[in-house]
């Protein structure tokens, strides 16, 4: 999300991905880059340069990626010559990233580009790596002479941002140590999504909703992002992780983050920043005893899925078979300040659910005075936002109207922004919003230090409390392919709600 009407070309630029060869990249990074080439937004002078231990040289590594992108990019093989025109771009440096006494083969490129381009290049390193390896390669990224030029050099880092809160700041402290705030990029693929930039123009760019939008008027919001995929080979990765730090910890939040925040002065990436994290800085910690009122996780059982069994998760690949990591969790905040004091926010997501769906509701309270007889609305509902995230990507909104006829009888409809049928454009998929953005050095869609720092201190006390209970009896199941466990309907039911599903 580039702040000017229309972006620039950035200049010269290489693109280093560490762990080119690896799944991230063949799926999104590479074919995020060749969807904006097509469209015109890559420099002429610029290089994708993939980084592995794997033996690919420039032209079978150039072949693997084209596979990808015949799968997985938005345009395929695009026009005619597209990939032939693209793929001189690409290239493939066989080294490991922990061995120190390689990198002057990322020296040696850069010093030959910038001679053929006679130009000095903005160089950008991507970790697409596994967490463990990030602080090595920024170590020995940071012997290289030009690490330091805070205007041309970037390192983006994938999420999981730690473990948790501690291994967050050592990560943090570490890059800290070796480059500049503003040359670090925490990525969180979710803030690249159109739907979810789009929650700041309907917030701040129209005067229709703001006046309403807090805890006078907002009843509660509801945050879901179910998948109907379960681990998709990542067995081994999820297995340490589970389902709150591997989406509510960095995607959930920064989404209620958009929500809750406070009207920025202007869209330059700390102001939006700071009014993110101010959010964080609000939200309720949960003491150990109440962690159990506002927090349910629950595990996928065996099942049926396109009508073959799918196993339980405790029988996937590389997970323990008294496995205690959770594949769903649904959890409720309170962001304690002025506008949302009292307003819950629900906030669920889950793996093998009913429906990949991510969607916000915002549920307002009801007419202060209903005047109409009560066998009017049979289907009385409150005023509702619905903003669909994907894989649908509209906003409904809901409200009464009466039934054409002579009784006077009132239903729900909706009134609805549909992205297909309101504008023409295609949708760029996220990645290629972030490395556009990264290449741009806009920083307003990335992670600052204190934002995860504040969402690993939200979630801590509900890691701690679910780390303690160590007995496998003890965690729900819940059968694939429904909205998770029943524990979870307690969390709404208690408060007079109920999740909003479909
Ligand atoms: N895949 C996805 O959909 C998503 C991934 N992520 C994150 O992106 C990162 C990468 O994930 P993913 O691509 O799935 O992982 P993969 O396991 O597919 O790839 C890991 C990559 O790391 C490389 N690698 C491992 N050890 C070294 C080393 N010593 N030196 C250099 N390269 C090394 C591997 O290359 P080689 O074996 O050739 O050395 C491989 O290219 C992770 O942090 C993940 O959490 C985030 C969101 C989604
Ligand atoms: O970061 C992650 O996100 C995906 C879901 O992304 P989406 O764009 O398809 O909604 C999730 O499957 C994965 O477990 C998680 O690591």
């Amino acid at each position: 999300m580039t702040t000017s009407p229309a972006p620039q070309r950035p200049p010269a630029t290489i693109v280093f991905i560490f762990g080119g060869s690896g799944d991230l990249n063949f799926r999104k990074l590479t074919p995020a880059l060749y969807n904006l080439f097509l469209d015109g937004y890559l420099p002429e002078q610029f290089d994708v340069v993939g980084i592995g231990r794997s033996d690919y040289n420039d032209d079978t590594f150039r072949e693997r990626l084209a596979e990808g992108i015949d799968e997985f990019s938005r345009r395929k093989n695009g026009p005619e010559n597209a990939w032939a025109t693209f793929s001189p771009h690409v290239g493939y440096l066989r080294m490991d990233g922990g061995d120190a006494a390689a990198y002057h083969l990322i020296a040696d490129r850069v010093k030959a580009r910038e001679a053929e381009w006679g130009a000095p290049a903005n160089i950008i390193f991507y970790m697409s790596v596994a967490p463990q390896l990030v602080p090595g390669i920024a170590t020995n990224l940071s012997q290289l002479s030009f690490c330091g030029d805070k205007n041309r050099v970037r390192i983006v880092v994938e999420k999981p941002f730690g473990h948790d809160l501690q291994s967050a700041r050592e990560l943090n402290a570490l890059l800290l140590s070796h480059f500049a705030e503003e040359q670090i990029y925490r990525i969180d693929h979710y803030l690249g999504k159109e739907t979810v930039q789009n929650l700041l123009a309907l917030r701040f760019a129209n005067t229709l909703f703001e006046p309403i939008w807090n805890h006078n008027y907002v009843e509660y919001v509801q945050l879901t992002a179910a998948e109907t995929v379960g681990l998709e080979g990542r067995g081994g990765y999820y297995e340490g992780s589970g389902a709150l730090r591997d989406m509510i910890q960095n995607h959930l939040l920064q989404l209620l983050c958009m929500v809750a925040m406070e009207p920025p002065t202007s869209f330059e990436a700390d102001e939006i920043r700071n009014k993110k994290v101010d959010v964080l800085r609000a939200m309720r910690r949960v003491a150990p005893d109440q962690v159990d009122t506002i927090a349910v996780r629950g595990q996928y059982g065996t099942g049926e899925k396109a009508g073959k069994p799918s196993p339980a998760y405790r029988q996937e690949e590389g997970v323990n078979p008294e496995s205690m990591t959770e594949t769903f969790a649904a959890v409720t905040f309170f962001c304690d300040n002025w506008r949302w004091e009292g307003t819950p926010f629900y906030v669920r997501t889950g793996k093998h659910l009913a429906a990949k769906s991510s969607v916000i509701t915002v549920q307002f309270r009801p007419a202060p005075h209903y005047a109409f007889p009560n066998e009017a609305s049979k289907t009385w509902q409150h005023n509702c936002l619905i903003i669909s995230i994907q894989p649908d990507m509209n906003i409904r909104l809901r409200f009464q109207a009466k039934r054409p006829g002579q009784t006077l009888a009132l239903d729900p409809v909706e009134m609805e922004f549909n992205y297909d049928t309101s504008f023409k454009e295609q949708q760029p998929e996220a990645y290629e919003t972030l490395l556009l953005d990264v290449m741009a050095g806009d920083a307003t869609l990335f992670m600052r230090a204190d934002q995860v720092d504040e969402a690993w201190q939200i979630v801590m006390p509900i890691l701690d409390h679910w780390a303690a209970q160590t007995d496998p009896a003890a965690m729900p199941i819940y059968a694939p392919g429904s909205w998770g466990p029943d524990e979870a309907s307690k969390l709404t039911e208690r408060d007079g709600f109920s999740w909003m599903n479909g």
